[in-house]
């Protein structure tokens, strides 16, 4: 492909998750030139200049913007609305992607002018290729919109479509905020192997290649968490001790509360920006 034949891509705001799908765009041979961001906070702005050099970024929004075929919102939800509104003019005309919580599908329609709008909701480990993103469209998005989407994801790791836009709330409570709950428990794991002795390198290493290497043990063999936690449990044995400790203290009903909080705050998130 010729560097013209690139689309253009616009990011509205320059922070971690946009940096996460352009920094997987440059790897994968897309050339800077077809990028665009708009970012107004100037020590932000440094960083991405750092980070990915001949990076085109803008201060503010301004004309250039009506040459991109994809627009990709990813500033915080309390500040769509003013983005939007420096930037509607220019951007109606294209498809717009966004990976801002809660602000719902009608919503980014109706604040960027755009028929044409796909809701994703990303997570961190996209800064290493290795996340996974829910994707929901509205009618208007054809087929080929769809691929253009996947194309850009693709290099940040897998991505899933979900036929409600209510879905996008679960994806969020699951997987958007999921790396959060897995750091949590390694933050007790490597608690209590310092409450044993182990240094804070030793219990964070233990506990890492454990997390790691277990979530690798899952989804290569296939096989149900159930199934492979029984196998490590051995009759009156160490996990068996811990298990039945985790279950006295109602641990497994406390996470799915938890990730119930979350989609249930993605709800209310949606419905502060209208559907
Ligand atoms: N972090 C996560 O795990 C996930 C985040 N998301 C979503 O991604 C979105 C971005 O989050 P994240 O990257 O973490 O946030 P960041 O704060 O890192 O990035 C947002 C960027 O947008 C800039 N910005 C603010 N106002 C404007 C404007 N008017 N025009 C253009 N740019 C602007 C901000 O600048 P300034 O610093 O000056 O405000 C900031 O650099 C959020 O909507 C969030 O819901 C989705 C999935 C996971
Ligand atoms: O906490 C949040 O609201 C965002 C969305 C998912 C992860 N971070």
């Amino acid at each position: 492909m010729t560097q013209s034949s690139y689309p253009l891509i616009a990011f509205i705001g320059g922070g971690n998750m946009a940096s996460a799908i352009i920094g997987g765009l440059l790897r994968a041979g897309r050339p800077a030139e077809s990028l665009l961001v708009v970012e107004p906070y100037a020590p932000q702005r440094d960083r991405l200049a750092v980070e990915f050099a001949q990076l085109p970024v803008l201060a503010a929004a301004d004309a250039s913007l009506a040459r991109a075929a994809l627009v990709v919102w990813a500033v915080k939800p309390q500040l769509f609305a003013e983005a939007a509104a420096a930037c509607a003019s220019h951007v109606d005309q294209a498809l717009q992607l966004s990976v801002m919580a809660g602000v719902r599908v009608g919503a980014i329609a109706r604040a960027s002018g755009a028929e044409r709008v796909v809701r994703s909701m990303p997570n961190t480990p996209a800064l290493i290729g290795q996340g996974i993103a829910g994707l929901y469209a509205n009618t208007a998005v054809s087929a080929d919109d769809r691929v253009l989407v996947e194309q850009v994801l693709a290099p940040t790791g897998r991505t899933l479509w979900v036929e409600q836009e209510s879905d996008l709330d679960a994806v969020t409570a699951l997987s958007g905020s999921g790396p959060a709950y897995f750091f949590y428990v390694v933050e007790a794991m490597s608690a209590a192997g310092q409450q044993m002795g182990l240094s804070e390198a030793q219990s964070r290493e233990l506990a890492l290649a454990t997390c790691a290497g277990a979530a690798a043990l899952a989804l290569q063999s296939g096989e149900s968490p159930t199934l492979l936690r029984e196998r490590v449990t051995s009759k009156g044995g160490t996990t068996h001790a811990a298990i039945s400790s985790l279950q006295a203290d109602g641990v497994g009903a406390a996470v799915q509360r938890a990730v119930l909080a979350a989609q249930q705050r993605a709800r209310e998130l949606g419905d502060e920006f209208g559907s």
